[in-house]
């Protein structure tokens, strides 16, 4: 499949099907990930509770899960719903939000990567270098270093998990094993609005629940998230009205 095809196919069969896209995800994200995902085509549900973690993954396409605002209960639904995702074959995406900035952060991390490896795990690149144990870059939640310089953590995860890694920065690099492929679309103000990475990290989870090609699906992800940059920067007069303007272009991408 040609990547022009890939890109069409995925995003029409998300419009068609809209897959069924859970998300534990952070506080500080939740409403933009699940308006991005609806502008996409896709259907969002966020759940948390233990209670129902597990029944909401039975019932859904796709499993993301974000660790941007941890604390315990959470990571005991996380364990939950992830293994219930591998248990049904089901693809799972990991956002590990500020790894590297805690004991707290990268122990769950591990934990999460131990007991139900990620299909895909997307971060930027002091994330990415972080889970890696290459070194420790991550101040917050934000990337100190640009992508280019966290390929070789990339490639190093890729093979140890056995998974696709997507680090975002200016170029997105997506590496499965030997495999890379770059995104240079996207605008200068996505870093600007918080919680760009975890939509783009949603959205692969809508091209996973439609593609079984975790490489190609996270590809065509970061395709999307870098065109509608591109043409919500284009109307855009800072970070308010680009968020505003990415969500209805992401709605109009063809
Ligand atoms: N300088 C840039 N130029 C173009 N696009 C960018 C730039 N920086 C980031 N992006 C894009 O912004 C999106 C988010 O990537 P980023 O690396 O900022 O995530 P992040 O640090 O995890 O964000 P957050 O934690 O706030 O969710 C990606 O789609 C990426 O391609
Ligand atoms: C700012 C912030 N803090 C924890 S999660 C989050 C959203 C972007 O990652
Ligand atoms: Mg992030």
């Amino acid at each position: 499949m040609s990547k022009t095809n890939a890109f069409k196919n995925i995003l029409n069969s998300i419009k068609n099907t809209s897959p069924l896209v859970h998300n534990i995800t952070n506080y500080v994200v939740m409403n933009n990930t699940a308006n991005a995902l609806l502008a996409v085509g896709a259907s969002p549900v966020m759940a948390h509770a233990i209670e129902e973690v597990e029944d909401i993954v039975s019932i859904s396409s796709s499993l993301v899960i974000n660790m941007g605002t941890l604390s315990e209960k959470w990571i005991d639904a996380m364990l939950l719903a992830a293994k219930k995702a591998k248990t049904l074959n089901k693809p799972f995406v990991f956002d590990p939000v500020g790894v590297g900035a805690s004991k707290y952060r990268s122990e769950t991390a591990q934990r999460i990567i131990n007991e139900a490896t990620p299909d895909i795990i997307r971060g930027n690149a002091s994330e990415i270098m972080a889970l890696a144990q290459l070194t420790n870059s991550t101040k917050g939640v934000d990337s100190t270093v640009s992508s280019d310089t966290a390929v070789v953590a990339a490639e190093k995860l890729s093979k140890e998990l056995n998974n696709t890694i997507v680090i975002s920065g200016a170029t997105d690099y997506i590496v499965t094993g030997n495999t890379i492929d770059e995104v240079t679309d996207g605008s200068a103000l996505m870093p600007k609005v918080t919680g760009m990475g975890c939509t783009a990290t949603s959205i692969i989870g809508a091209c996973i629940a439609v593609e079984p090609n975790y490489h190609v699906a996270a590809t065509v992800g970061m395709q999307i998230m870098g065109k509608a940059g591109n043409l919500a920067e284009k109307s855009a007069e800072g970070p308010g009205s680009f968020q505003i303007h990415f969500l209805d272009v992401l709605h109009q991408l063809k």
